[in-house]
């Protein structure tokens, strides 16, 4: 096993590799080709990655603009390698660091939840499993348990990868409940809202210095589209490597538009296919058994292509989506109000649809 880090870039296993180690990396790759690399990414990695932000010289890629420059240093720059037939680096576009890990070929590796584990299990023989990862059951790790996976990016040649936060509210209705009896203040809540908006905190916030999570929480939702579109753009990875997760302040359906238009360079044919797989997604989820019978918060649309246009989307992350009580079911469309437990899924995929739509008329 090896890793490749760039030492111009910095970049873990650059693709287009930097002059000095594209040489001695091409003896290597016959071997390389059939194993799964992987190494963990430590902090400081990471924080080269930032400070150098990919402006070394040679071969590397330089970002396209300064906010994707800026902002690709958020992204979790993979906690590793994977190296099938072809080299490309693993991206954790949005969500908690650390909770990733290389699994068996063409397979990651989830920090264990109970809540996703149920809900993968029970997807593998529901109508939606097209349109989920492959699930391959629990597995334990250097002493931590992990859901194992299949990897969407497996069949991707240098892939795009877009995160589309779904529904109308990104908490639990039990989450809610819990900060009502239990109310827990977060520093680092507030830092991040003070980071974005400055103005944003109350006078007792800003006191207090500090927020509850479900406020910092409905707060992101009303800054970005989430409460009026039903779904938020989390972050995008292009080609060329450059990353951006800027998108908190991305509300309107013009930007929407705009973000979509860039994230496919122009490509309206990939875009069409998206439409199309968007829309096939649509008709399962309104047959699905398990849609019907689960609150689905948190849940977000990976879409992922590359220059063949070839372009999937798949639903990823089950940590917030909970079975209901035997005789309750959701429509996903039904506005929220507390109690009734719907989380406006299919409503955020209506607008979805109809923005692509706009973008692309047939
Ligand atoms: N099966 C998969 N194949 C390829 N990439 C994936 C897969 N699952 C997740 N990812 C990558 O990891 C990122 C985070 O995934 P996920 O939302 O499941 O993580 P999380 O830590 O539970 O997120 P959150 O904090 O929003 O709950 C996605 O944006 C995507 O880039
Ligand atoms: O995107 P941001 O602005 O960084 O905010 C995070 C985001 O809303 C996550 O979805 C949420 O995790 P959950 O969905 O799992 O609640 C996390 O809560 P956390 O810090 O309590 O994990 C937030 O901090």
């Amino acid at each position: 096993m090896s890793l490749h880090l760039c030492s111009t870039c910095q970049w873990i296993c650059c693709p287009t590799m930097c002059a000095q180690e594209e040489e001695e990396d091409e003896e290597k790759e016959k071997v390389e080709e059939e194993e799964v690399l992987c190494e963990y990414n430590e902090g400081s990695q990471v924080l080269r990655q930032t400070e150098t932000g990919n402006t070394g010289e040679g071969k590397c890629r330089k970002a396209k603009n300064k906010s994707w420059k800026k902002l690709k240093t958020m992204v979790q720059w993979s906690p590793f390698v994977v190296s099938y037939k072809k080299r490309y680096p693993w991206v954790q576009l949005a969500g908690h660091a650390g909770n990733f890990k290389a699994g068996d070929f063409g397979k990651i590796l989830k920090k264990y939840c109970e809540c996703e584990h149920l809900c993968l299990e029970s997807l593998m023989s529901d109508s939606l499993k097209p349109f989920v990862p492959g699930y391959f059951g629990v597995v334990e790790r250097d002493g931590e348990t992990y859901n194992q996976m299949e990897d969407l990016l497996a069949e991707f040649d240098y892939p795009c990868i877009m995160d589309c936060k779904m529904g109308v509210r990104t908490y639990l209705e039990e989450e809610l409940v819990k900060a009502r009896e239990k109310p827990k203040l977060r520093k680092d809540m507030y830092e991040k809202m003070v980071a974005v908006d400055p103005n944003a905190p109350t006078a007792e916030e800003r006191a207090q210095q500090a927020v509850l999570k479900p406020r910092y929480m409905q707060w992101r939702e009303t800054l970005s589209s989430t409460a009026t579109l039903g779904f938020r753009i989390e972050g995008i990875r292009k080609a060329d490597g450059s990353c951006n997760t800027s998108f908190k302040k991305t509300k309107h359906k013009e930007q929407v538009m705009r973000t979509l238009e860039d994230f496919v360079d122009g490509n309206h044919n990939i875009l069409r296919n998206y439409l199309a797989r968007l829309k096939e997604l649509r008709s399962v989820l309104e047959c699905s058994a398990f849609f019907k019978t689960h609150e689905v918060v948190g849940s977000s649309l990976l879409f992922v292509h590359d220059k063949t246009e070839l372009a999937r989307v798949w639903m990823i992350d089950f940590g917030k989506t909970v079975k209901l009580p035997d005789n309750q079911t959701l429509d996903h469309r039904s506005t929220w109000v507390e109690g009734n437990r719907e989380d406006g899924y299919l409503w955020g995929l209506d607008n979805l649809i109809d923005i692509l739509s706009s973008v692309v008329p047939e």
